[in-house]
Formats: structure tokens, C-alpha cells, sequence
């Protein structure tokens, strides 16, 4: 039976995570890594009796020293989650990454140094199906509309702006033109145009009440076209990691984005 370690277990997707192993029988939680919550009482945050068999610690070697698994699965912040993904791989896990925020740089050293560990590193930016169907339709859409811009919205205490989804999808677009009129424009607030990766406008809202959501909103000769996509359970990423889970022994290498595990 595969043995996980989550870190970031004490956190909103930790805690589902949890959750999630601890109901089924055939993987078996042995830890978790926090930052300041070290004694919370896991039982309580999970509902589940049995989560008081898993311990929290907050150094990974001494984790993975006593409690020997398998694979970590990471929901952390972007601060120092490049070395303690390096440091995971040099003890021997494999990872499934749902933490967003790495720079691009970042993610092509992690894939480096997960081919040189023969290890297998899944980069999931996304865990939800619906999520992984919009970039998909975005995708097919951007033949035929090749102007986009994106909206994403999220809960105030997110840790990176952009969204990982949103540059996920950004890059999924195939035949994106820029907007040729940007320096016509008099801009009277700056940065009100958003961020821009290949092509597409970003945009990031960040209020009380939201959880996630996306739009991708096209434009064409007298119409547009916008695909929406709203989260608002984190249950929603859990069939997504389950599945990260069932198919990680048989992958090998660096895998990034849900829908490589959906063929
Ligand atoms: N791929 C996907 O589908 C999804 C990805 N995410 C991403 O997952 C990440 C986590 O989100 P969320 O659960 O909402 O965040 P939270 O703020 O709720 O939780 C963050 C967790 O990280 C822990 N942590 C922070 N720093 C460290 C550290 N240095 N070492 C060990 N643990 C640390 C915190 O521990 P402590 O409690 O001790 O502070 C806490 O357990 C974000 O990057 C988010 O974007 C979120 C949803 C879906
Ligand atoms: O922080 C979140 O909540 C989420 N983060 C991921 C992202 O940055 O895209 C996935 C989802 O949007 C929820």
C-alpha cells in the first residue's frame, strides 16, 4: 500500500486531501508537514477519528525518516517550495504538486531535477474536472478566435496572482494575437490592462466570497464567445488528485496539467 505525505496538511487543501486518503483503504497517510500549526488536532479539522495516527511535523527529512512514504502530495505557498520539492526528491519521493505560484524557470529546474532523479513530478494546476474541460474547450476555441482575455477570481488569502490555472490556460491557446492598439491608448490607472502571458490578457480579482472561478472570453467579428468555470466546493479538486494518485506508478518523468492523466 502506497504511504503519502501531505504538506500543507493543515491547510484548506490539505485538509481535504486528508480527508480524502483517510477514507479510502488502499493508500495509507503517514504524515504531514506544517509551518506554524504544529499540534492542531487533525481529527477535528477532518471529521475522522483515524486521523489521529498521522503525525504533523515541520522538517521533512525527520518526516520522511520516521514515516517512510511513498509519494508527497504539496499544498503549501511558493515561498520555498522549489528547495523542499528538490529536497523531497533527494529522499526518494515522488511528488504530486497542486501548489501554484512557481515561476517558469522554476518549473523547467523541477523538471531537470526530476529527470536526473528518475523520479515522477506531477505539476497540477488544476485538480477539477471542469477546470481541465474549459482549458481544453479554450483551447479548440482559440482556432477560431484567436483574441482572449482571462478572468480569474479567488479567496482573498491566495498566495500568487496570477492564477496557476489562468497561465495554464493562457498557454493552451494556440494561435493568440495581441491587441495591436495597446499603445493608443491613454492609460489614466495604471496596470488596469492586467498581466500578459502569450498573448492574453490576465485579469485577478481578489475578494471575500470568492472561492475560484475562471471566464476565457473571446472576441470576434460582432460577437463574443466566454466559457466560465466556478468552483465552489473544494471537494471539486479531489477526484483530480485521487486519479494523480492511481496513476502516478504508472508514469514516469515530469507531467504537467490534469488532462495528461486523462487519456
Ligand atoms: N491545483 C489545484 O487544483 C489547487 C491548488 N491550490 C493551491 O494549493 C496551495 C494551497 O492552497 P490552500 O490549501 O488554500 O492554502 P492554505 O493557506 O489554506 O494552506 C497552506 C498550507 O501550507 C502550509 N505551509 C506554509 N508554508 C509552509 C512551509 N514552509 N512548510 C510546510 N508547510 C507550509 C500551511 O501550514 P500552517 O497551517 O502551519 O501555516 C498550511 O498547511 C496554493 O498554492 C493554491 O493555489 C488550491 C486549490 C486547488
Ligand atoms: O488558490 C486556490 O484556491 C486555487 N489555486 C489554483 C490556481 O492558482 O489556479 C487552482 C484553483 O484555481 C484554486
Amino acid at each position: 500500500m502506497k504511504r503519502i505525505l501531505i504538506r500543507g496538511i493543515t491547510g484548506s487543501m490539505g485538509v481535504e486531501t486528508a480527508s480524502m486518503i483517510i477514507s479510502h483503504s488502499d493508500y495509507k497517510l503517514v504524515a504531514g508537514l506544517a509551518e506554524e500549526n504544529l499540534n492542531v488536532d487533525l481529527s477535528r479539522l477532518t471529521g475522522l477519528s483515524k486521523a489521529t495516527d498521522v503525525s504533523i511535523f515541520a522538517d521533512l527529512k525527520e518526516a520522511v525518516l520516521s514515516t517512510k512514504p511513498d509519494i508527497m502530495i504539496d499544498f503549501t505557498v511558493p515561498d520555498g517550495l522549489l528547495p523542499a520539492l528538490k529536497q523531497a526528491l533527494d529522499l526518494g519521493l515522488d511528488l504530486i504538486i497542486g501548489t501554484t505560484g512557481l515561476q517558469e524557470d522554476e518549473i523547467q529546474e523541477l523538471k531537470a531535477y526530476t529527470e536526473d532523479k528518475s523520479a515522477t513530478t506531477m505539476l497540477i494546476p488544476n485538480f477539477s474536472l471542469g477546470a481541465v474541460l474549459m482549458m481544453e474547450f479554450a483551447s479548440k476555441a482559440s482556432k477560431y478566435f484567436p483574441r482572449a482575455e482571462i478572468i480569474e477570481g479567488h479567496h482573498e488569502n491566495k498566495a500568487d496572482a496570477p492564477s496557476g490555472t489562468s497561465i495554464a490556460t493562457a498557454e493552451k491557446l494556440e494561435k493568440t494575437e495581441p491587441f495591436l492598439k495597446e499603445e493608443e491608448i491613454k492609460y489614466t490607472i495604471e496596470g488596469v490592462r492586467g498581466g500578459e502571458k502569450n498573448n492574453v490578457r490576465i485579469h485577478s480579482l481578489r475578494l471575500p466570497g470568492l472561492m475560484a472561478r475562471q471566464e476565457v472570453i473571446f472576441g470576434g467579428q460582432g460577437q463574443t464567445f466566454t466559457l466560465t468555470h466556478n468552483t465552489i466546493s473544494r471537494s471539486s479538486y479531489m477526484p483530480g488528485v485521487r486519479l494523480a494518485l492511481d496513476r502516478i506508478e504508472d508514469k514516469s518523468g515530469f507531467i504537467y496539467g490534469l488532462d495528461k492523466l486523462l487519456d
